[in-house]
């Protein structure tokens, strides 16, 4: 039996990470892929709904361009010729994550569905292998909430909505998260007569109330119905029955949740215990159960980023191969939801400060203020720091275009406890969007200089000043 010193279970981006740095630390890496090396991040994941959004923003723009006395394009656009885009993007990534490409750096790839035989064996095909550690990196698939009717109207979920050739007359989307609103969106933006049904209150249930009320209404604005707080009772031809009325649709989209692949791992053989949710039991350190199996990526229960299972697959491997105990610090984590205008988050909310740190102050600065917002006649967002003991920075939503890009920064600043007045000391160029995070820093900074405490100290030394230099 071929013995390896890791064995790592799934080639989407935890497992392409982990299989790397193994074999970069001189490892012998054996890397079990059932489906398409990429793994959702590639194939299902970000890549093509950031891409469709992409040409959904092309015709948005054009749409828009009637207001520069272009004649506006309207009407809906060619899905096929949208999703040739979207193929395109995935064709141009897919050969980093190939076979060909881990080979280069080490990594040896098995085919086929792997399962535990037992604590330190694993079989892959027809291959039977030991392990000194293994990485379950095996991710997680869109899951359907118990609606009756649902699963015999066979929805189209994330996996399956990139296959769609020709663009929905009318578009239902049940779950108003993450995937839901940027799917629902691009899909209006083509032409698509969408409605975003969302159980909860708001959408993007885990964002600042603030931003998700600031994406409903750019949505309603698109001609998006946004329906909240609404209940499904059941499908039945081509219809959505809910709590306030029948939605007919064209096609139906699901956008629920998702849960984890565990299922035929062989968890029993391995040693490998599951919480009462069904879900892996890991610890904070990513181990199992058995403290030779560890678990990154969406399998292992935490959110689902791209960025965070990478991270979570290099800190497991550290751990298992060096022997490194590092935690991951997951409210630096930051998220973005890439809707226009995007939703950027990093740390608490303020809710959620109030729980965990008690008394918090929140600093917003409207993106009116803003002149990179105002040049783009793009002023609807904003930027709320959240400030916690010390004026500490302990969490951060920016509602802009761009506010990917706008929220690295502010990862920073919560990751390592910056105050304002710390965040504030590094000049930012202008105009960009990240005027609104340093102007509201900036702000924060400028009060406390006036503050009774400060403020005597300041104006002490200007009265000296005057009176030595006059
Ligand atoms: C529509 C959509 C948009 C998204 N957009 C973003 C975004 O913009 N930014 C972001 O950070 N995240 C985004 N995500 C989330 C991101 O795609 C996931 O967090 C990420 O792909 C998780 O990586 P993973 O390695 O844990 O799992 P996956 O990428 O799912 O990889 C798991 C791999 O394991 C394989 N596998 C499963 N079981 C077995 C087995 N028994 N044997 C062998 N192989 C197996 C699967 O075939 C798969 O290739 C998005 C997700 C979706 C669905
Ligand atoms: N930009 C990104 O980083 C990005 C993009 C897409 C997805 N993701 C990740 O993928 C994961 C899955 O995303 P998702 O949007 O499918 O799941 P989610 O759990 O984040 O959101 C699901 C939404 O559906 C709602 N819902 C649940 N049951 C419902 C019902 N019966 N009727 C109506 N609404 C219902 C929930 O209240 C919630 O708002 C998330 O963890 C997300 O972080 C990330």
């Amino acid at each position: 039996m071929d013995r390896y010193d890791l064995v790592v279970l799934g080639g989407g981006s935890a497992g392409l990470t982990g299989a790397r740095l193994a074999a970069r630390f001189g490892a012998r890496v054996l890397l079990a892929e059932r489906g398409r090396l990429g793994g959702d991040c590639l194939w299902t994941g970000c890549v093509p709904s950031k891409a469709l959004l992409h040409a959904a923003a092309q015709v948005q723009a054009a749409r828009e361009a009637g207001d520069l006395g272009l004649v506006s394009a309207s009407g809906p656009v060619d899905l096929a010729k949208a999703m040739a885009r979207v193929k395109a993007a995935i064709r141009q990534i897919e050969p980093h994550d190939s076979a060909e490409a881990l080979a280069t750096d080490a990594v040896e790839v098995a085919r086929g569905e792997a399962h535990f035989t037992g604590p330190r064996t694993l079989r892959v095909g027809a291959r039977e292998v030991g392990f000194r550690y293994a990485l379950i990196a095996t991710g997680g698939s869109p899951a359907l909430p118990p609606i009756p009717g649902l699963a015999e109207a066979r929805p189209l979920t994330s996996d399956t909505v990139w296959d769609l050739t020709e663009l929905p007359g009318r578009l239902v989307v049940l779950g108003g998260g993450p995937i839901g609103c940027e799917l629902g969106q691009a899909f209006a933006r083509l032409g698509a007569k969408v409605t975003i049904v969302e159980a909860m209150d708001r959408l993007l249930p885990r964002a600042e109330p603030r931003a998700a009320a600031v994406l409903a209404e750019r949505l309603a604005t698109e001609g998006v119905e946004v329906l909240i707080g609404v209940k499904a009772e059941r499908v039945d031809h081509d219809a959505l029955y809910t709590n306030v009325g029948v939605l007919s649709y064209d096609r139906l989209l699901v956008t629920t949740g998702r849960r984890a692949n565990i299922e035929g791992l062989g968890l029993n053989a391995a040693g490998v215990r599951t919480d009462e949710r069904g879900g892996l039991q890991v610890d904070a350190r990513l181990r199992t159960s058995n403290r030779r199996i560890y678990a990154a990526g969406d399998v292992s229960g935490s959110s689902a980023f791209t960025h965070l299972a990478g991270v979570q697959a290099a800190t497991a491997v550290s751990a298992m191969l060096l022997g490194v105990r590092r935690r991951i610090d997951e409210h630096a984590v930051p998220s973005v939801t890439f809707t226009d205008p995007e939703v950027a988050q990093v740390g608490v909310t303020e809710q959620e400060a109030h729980a965990r740190h008690g008394p918090v102050r929140v600093r917003d600065l409207e993106h009116e203020r803003v002149d990179r917002a105002v040049a783009d006649g793009r002023t609807e967002g904003f930027t709320r720091l959240v400030l916690g003991r010390r004026g500490r920075i302990v969490g951060a939503t920016v509602v802009a275009p761009r506010a990917g890009e706008t929220i690295a920064h502010l990862a920073a600043a919560v990751r390592h406890g910056w105050s304002a007045s710390q965040y504030a000391a590094t000049i930012h160029p202008y105009p960009t969007y990240a005027d609104g995070p340093w102007n509201a820093a900036l702000a924060e900074a400028a009060d406390r200089l006036a503050a009774p405490g400060t403020g005597r100290v300041v104006r002490f030394l200007l009265g000296a000043r005057r009176r030595w230099n006059r």
